[in-house]
């Protein structure tokens, strides 16, 4: 395939269970639409395409309990590879945002710490799926994983999937790995509080995304056309 001339950019939204990642990047995406129109992207991870969504069906199965944990890294990195190809890059190279709840830190968190194969083996299974593809900007939404899933139980009964139900043990690795990650990529990922309220963590979201894609989201001298 081959990454080619990429001039759009691509911001993930990364966090544990709960966080406030899908609330915020609707929010967001309210605030955007109107100055970006069709340059602006938005997708998720598992997911944004059939043959993804089709692969997010069966990770997710609360009944797939007898999925093998390395089952589960290939079939998210499968899932990604399938977004990129079809969705991820072809709008990069026609200079759009792209904005996706999740990508490859949630694997490196998830499957890397929580499911305890080790991040520097997801990561490199994940450069075969990837190409390199690395995000511009990681949006990080920290809150305690007890924050998260609490919410998830209060508001969100219908919605818990396989993961959602994982021992708390497995969501507190899962968020000390992505405290790593943000050590060890300060430049890229950008830390939210997002155990403030929603309105509160958008508006923090909306200024890192301003001030670090300024060229990209500044309202003079660009057509929305
Ligand atoms: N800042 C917030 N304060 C309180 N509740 C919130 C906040 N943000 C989101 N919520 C609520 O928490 C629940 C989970 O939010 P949301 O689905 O946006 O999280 P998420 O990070 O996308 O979770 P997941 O990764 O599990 O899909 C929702 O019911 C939402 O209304
Ligand atoms: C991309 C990706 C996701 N996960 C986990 C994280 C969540 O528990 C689910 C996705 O559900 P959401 O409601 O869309 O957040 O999948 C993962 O373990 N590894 C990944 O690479």
């Amino acid at each position: 395939m081959g990454l080619g001339m990429l001039t759009g950019k691509l911001v993930t939204f990364e966090g544990p269970d709960g966080a406030g990642k899908t609330s915020a990047l609707n929010a967001i995406v309210t605030d955007l639409q109107a100055q970006l129109g069709d340059r602006l992207v938005v997708t998720r991870e598992p997911g944004g395409n059939q043959i993804s969504e089709a692969i997010r069906q069966i990770i997710l199965d609360r009944k797939n309990t007898m999925m093998d944990d390395r089952t589960e890294a290939l079939l998210y990195a499968a899932a990604r590879r399938q977004h990129i190809v079809e969705t991820i890059l072809p709008a990069l190279k026609q200079d759009k945002l792209v904005l996706c709840d999740r990508y490859i830190d949630s694997s490196i968190a998830y499957q890397g710490a929580g499911r305890g194969i080790g991040e520097q083996a997801v990561y490199d299974m994940n450069q075969f799926a990837t190409e390199g593809l690395t995000p511009d900007l990681t949006l990080y939404f920290d809150v305690d994983a007890e924050v998260g899933l609490q919410r998830i139980q209060t508001h969100r009964q219908d919605e818990i999937n396989r993961l959602d139900v994982e021992a708390l043990s497995f969501h507190h690795k899962v968020q000390a790995a992505y405290l790593k990650l943000l050590a060890q990529y300060p430049d890229r990922i950008k830390r939210l509080d997002a155990s403030q309220p929603l309105e509160q963590v958008v508006t923090q979201a909306l200024q890192v995304l301003t001030t670090t894609l300024p060229q990209y989201l500044a309202t003079e001298g660009k057509s929305n056309a």
